[in-house]
């Protein structure tokens, strides 16, 4: 399978004030399963369009693989039909006066494949989605996660080189959600397709993707694993966006904060940095004290089924942190929390991520 180039890609609808999709420079690799990831209207699905061909380039260049199929600059545009791209939106779109078979079907028979080819290859991949038994049904006879199926089968079928999805699991319900989750996972293990797949959902992401790029407001943030998003943000957009419940931040220039007040005498940290991020499950409680914790008070503790979300409160500011254990606390308590130094994100006045080592700030008694 090809790689996608995308090359100073830019897109600016007509009378916007500022483009939907800002000097992009991404590769997506042979095989990578990538998701476009990203609040609503930062130009997710405006690069998908692209890349597939039915929205026009303002500027900038794709290539997939070694050939350039769009760009500005040598004047070039292969259209959508030509790229062996297979697209499914958030609707399915599925032909509603046709069977399942007779949906899979379609698209070989347009490309004039053998009769007995088009017969193995939707059967193939009739079996491979769990469709077979429904081949006969319409459409408005099966569940959305079935009639989401049938559309991916439709696409497999004629095995494109990539396969683009526009958040396709969106009308779905939480249980069929996770079904087709797995369900896109096996497709990449068995088909090995490049997939580009955009959501606004962040656990999908994190769920599915192999590669995720944080976009906003039409600027890409961040390319890397799900890990690498999630524990090494480059910046405060992307350390916010991820994680549920969110990043605690504290802002450190609040001379009245006894949070900050704590973290700024226990790190030297320089001038530059002007705020602190900690996960809520990094976190850790005590009821002893230690000479590194800040006595907080439990203010609510929030059950979510197999985990729990707990308030904490000193002062103004409440933190939140997370936990899989039983709480042995009460709403009431006094805990001692700390804030393990490799778990702190440190956050400049433009927005940057710092690590711990990074802003080589040293430990300090506080407490
Ligand atoms: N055809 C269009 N004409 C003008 N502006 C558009 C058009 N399509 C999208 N936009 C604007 O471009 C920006 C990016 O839109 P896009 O649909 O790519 O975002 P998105 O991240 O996919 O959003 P969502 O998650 O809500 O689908 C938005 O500000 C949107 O209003």
């Amino acid at each position: 399978m090809p790689a996608i180039h995308l090359r100073n890609l830019t897109k600016t609808y007509s009378g916007a004030a500022s483009p939907a999709v800002n000097n992009l420079n991404l590769e997506v690799k042979d095989g990578e399963f990538l998701c476009l990831l990203g609040p609503s209207g930062c130009g997710k699905t405006t690069i998908l369009r692209m890349i597939a061909g039915i929205e026009p380039i303002s500027q900038g260049e794709i290539a997939i693989g070694e050939r350039v199929v769009d760009s500005m600059e040598q004047g070039c545009f292969i259209p959508p039909e030509k790229r062996n791209i297979g697209l499914v939106f958030q609707s399915y779109a599925l032909w509603p006066h046709m069977s399942v078979a007779e949906n899979i079907t379609f698209g070989l028979k347009v490309k004039k494949l053998p009769a007995d080819e088009i017969k193995a290859r939707s059967q193939d991949v009739m079996n491979k989605l769990s469709i077979a038994p429904y081949a006969k049904r319409y459409p408005a006879q099966l569940s959305g996660g079935q009639q989401q199926r049938v559309a991916l089968a439709r696409m497999l079928a004629v095995n494109p080189d990539v396969l683009l999805l526009d958040e396709p699991l969106s009308n779905l319900d939480a249980a069929l959600r996770l079904e087709m989750r797995a369900e896109l996972r096996r497709i990449h293990e068995t088909f090995g397709t490049t997939i580009i797949f955009v959501s606004h959902d962040q656990w999908e992401a994190m769920t599915l993707a192999t590669t995720i790029a944080v976009m906003s407001e039409g600027h890409l943030q961040q390319v890397g694993t799900p890990h690498e998003i999630y524990a090494l943000p480059v910046n405060r957009f992307v350390a916010d966006f991820m994680g549920s419940p969110k990043l605690n931040q504290i802002n450190l220039n609040q001379p009245e904060s006894v949070l900050a007040k704590h973290l700024q005498q226990r790190f030297h940290l320089p001038k530059q940095i002007d705020s602190c991020g900690i996960r809520p499950e990094a976190l850790i409680l005590n009821k002893q004290c230690s000479y590194d914790a800040l006595a907080m008070k439990i203010t609510t503790i929030i059950p979510t089924g197999g985990s729990w979300i707990i308030e904490l409160s000193n002062g103004a500011e409440p933190l939140h942190y997370s936990t899989q254990l039983h709480p042995q606390w009460q709403i009431g308590d006094l805990v001692f929390c700390q804030f393990p130094d490799d778990a702190l994100h440190f956050f400049d006045a433009d927005g940057t991520c710092h690590r711990f080592s990074e802003v080589n700030a040293d430990t300090q008694q506080a407490c």
